[in-house]
């Protein structure tokens, strides 16, 4: 079963307009390997304008949004409003959210279902602490947080599942591509004995923790890894070579 590679880039919270014409540039220039889709996470203020300014061929995905349409929730942004500017992904669940804005699995799983229900596709991020793995349990603490997911999703095909590994990411220490494949394939077989075979063979397991043009092309070759998603790396030039990995 062949799916498309898949590459994101999220910028965080970093970025001004004269450096977002300078990652526009680079994108527009690639060349992006065709069979890839590429998509960049987008502090929200810059949403509607990357969108305009963007080469086709890159979508553009926000990095949060509530779980309900509209209200009295200061400071949050909806997925009705990021489809309203014309951007067509949101990222959820990123360990940046859990850890440093205190989100749990019931809330992640919360938004997403409500992101899916307004029309976005959704990059759902998971992944264990240092901590957990060293203690043996990196597969009960992702089974954990995909369940919650699962618990609320019933059609996958506008997800794409982020497995990071919070200990590698920004730290400069990657995931081998063995350890990455082995959480992969067993988040396959999760999938397969708890939602279905068919998600379990088609639903995108991209790879999110110090990805770089230096270490992308190993990690590719893995089976189960269907793509990244980058954050530092996803700033600079090298993010093309990043998105050529399979090439
Ligand atoms: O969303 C991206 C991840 O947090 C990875 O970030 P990083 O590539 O800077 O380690």
């Amino acid at each position: 079963m062949s799916r498309k590679f898949f590459v994101g880039g999220n910028w965080k919270m970093n970025g001004d307009k004269a450096q977002i014409e300078q990652i526009v540039q680079f994108l527009k220039t690639g060349p992006l390997d065709p069979a890839v889709e590429v998509v960049v996470g987008v502090p929200a203020v810059y949403l509607e304008h990357v969108k305009n300014i963007l080469p086709s061929n890159v979508k553009v995905s926000a990095q949060n949004s509530y779980k309900v349409p509209k209200g009295a929730f200061t400071g949050e942004i909806s997925p009705a409003q990021i489809k309203d500017v014309g951007a067509d992904w949101v990222i959820l669940g990123h360990s940046e959210r859990r850890n440093v804005f205190g989100e749990n699995d019931v809330l992640i799983a919360e938004k997403t279902i409500h992101a899916l229900e307004t029309g976005l596709s959704v990059i759902a991020c998971i992944g264990e602490k240092l901590e957990e793995r060293e203690a043996g349990q990196t597969e009960a603490v992702v089974y954990q947080q995909t369940k919650a997911l699962a618990d609320k999703i019933t059609d996958w095909s506008n997800v794409v599942l982020a497995y990071e590994p919070v200990w590698a990411i920004g730290t400069g220490k990657t995931a081998t591509p063995q350890q990455a494949q082995e959480v992969h394939k067993q988040l396959r077989e999760w999938l397969k004995a708890n939602v279905s075979e068919k998600v379990a063979q088609t639903l995108r397991i991209i790879y999110g923790g110090s990805v770089t043009a230096a270490n992308c092309k190993e990690l590719a070759k893995e089976p189960d890894i269907d793509g990244f998603l980058v954050g530092g790396a996803s700033l600079k030039p090298e993010f093309v070579e990043i998105v050529n990995a399979r090439q």
